[in-house]
């Protein structure tokens, strides 16, 4: 089975193209591929089937086997695949994921291969009960919860995916494995949430870390970027235009006052390609 090693600024997936991999069950797969020491290693597996809704269908599954809606870095790295292989041949088009249908625009380097990705990440959802989260309708913004005893003040949103977020001083500061975990399975989020702290720069720079459902700390979500940008909006802290910085690098975030969308764009890059010889 050949495959392809990519990532997004640091958040890393393994390709692989299935024809007949629409209904598949890659739970085992992903979680035997993703595993550091004895696979390949990456914070999830990316699918690539046939749509019958779209140009083509992404597939992203966590290195823990949950599938996901969306993945945000993972559909940059998704639009240069496709392209770079000639699986699409047009610089616009449009993908099906579990969390609707997204837009990619590539642009394309001097090499003829994509260099930058912007998506159109679709509408973030607010109220509650979309995103999900147990109690009353209404969005969820500096909202205070309890964990361990300690008062944590919360944002919550829908972004193709659960995404929470609470500010803090300093980013670097945050212990990632202690805390993550118990957001991620705070007792109000049905489906977990992913969980992002966020340092505010300036009114249009945020610094954010991380922790995901299914794949644990990463060195970058494309979703969160977006959610966070979104969430410091509503919070008064940004404008609409957000660079995102992460450890890597940055992602640009455009909360589009006219349509109401959020655009993504930053890198997406080839790592290695391989053959997986395990059954
Ligand atoms: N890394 C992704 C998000 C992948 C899905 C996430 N782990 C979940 O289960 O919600 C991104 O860049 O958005």
């Amino acid at each position: 089975m050949k495959f392809v090693k990519m990532h997004g600024l640091g958040n890393d997936f393994v390709f692989l193209e299935d024809k007949n991999g629409a209904d598949k069950d890659f739970s085992q797969l992903a979680v035997k591929m993703c595993a550091p020491h004895t696979g390949i290693g990456a914070d999830g597996i990316i699918v690539i089937v046939p749509s019958d809704k779209a140009d083509v269908r992404m597939r992203i599954i966590n290195a823990d086997g949950s599938e996901a809606e969306m993945c945000g870095n993972g559909i940059r790295c998704f639009a240069k695949y496709v392209y770079d292989n000639g699986i699409i041949d047009k610089k616009e088009f449009a993908v099906e994921t579990l969390a609707g249908i997204m837009k990619p625009k590539v642009t394309v380097g001097d090499d003829g291969k994509v260099s930058l990705v912007t998506i159109n990440m679709g509408k973030p959802f607010t109220d509650r009960a979309q995103i999900p989260m147990e109690g009353p309708s209404g969005p969820v913004i500096d909202e205070p919860i309890e964990i361990d005893g300690k008062t944590y003040n919360i944002t919550s949103l829908l972004m193709g995916v659960p995404h929470t977020m609470t500010y803090v001083k300093d980013v670097d500061a945050v212990d990632l494995h202690e805390l993550g975990p118990k957001f991620e399975t705070y007792k109000a989020f049905p489906r977990k949430t992913n969980m992002n702290f966020v340092q505010v720069i300036d009114d249009h720079t945020i610094k954010v870390h991380t922790w995901e459902r299914g794949a644990g700390a990463t060195l970058a979500c494309g979703t969160g970027s977006c959610a966070c940008a979104v969430g410091s909006f509503l919070n008064g802290f940004t404008g609409r235009s957000v660079d995102v910085q992460l450890y890597l690098g940055t992602l640009h975030i455009e909360y589009n006052e006219q349509d109401g969308n959020v655009y993504m764009t930053g890198p997406a890059a080839v790592t290695f390609t391989g053959e997986w010889l395990e059954a």
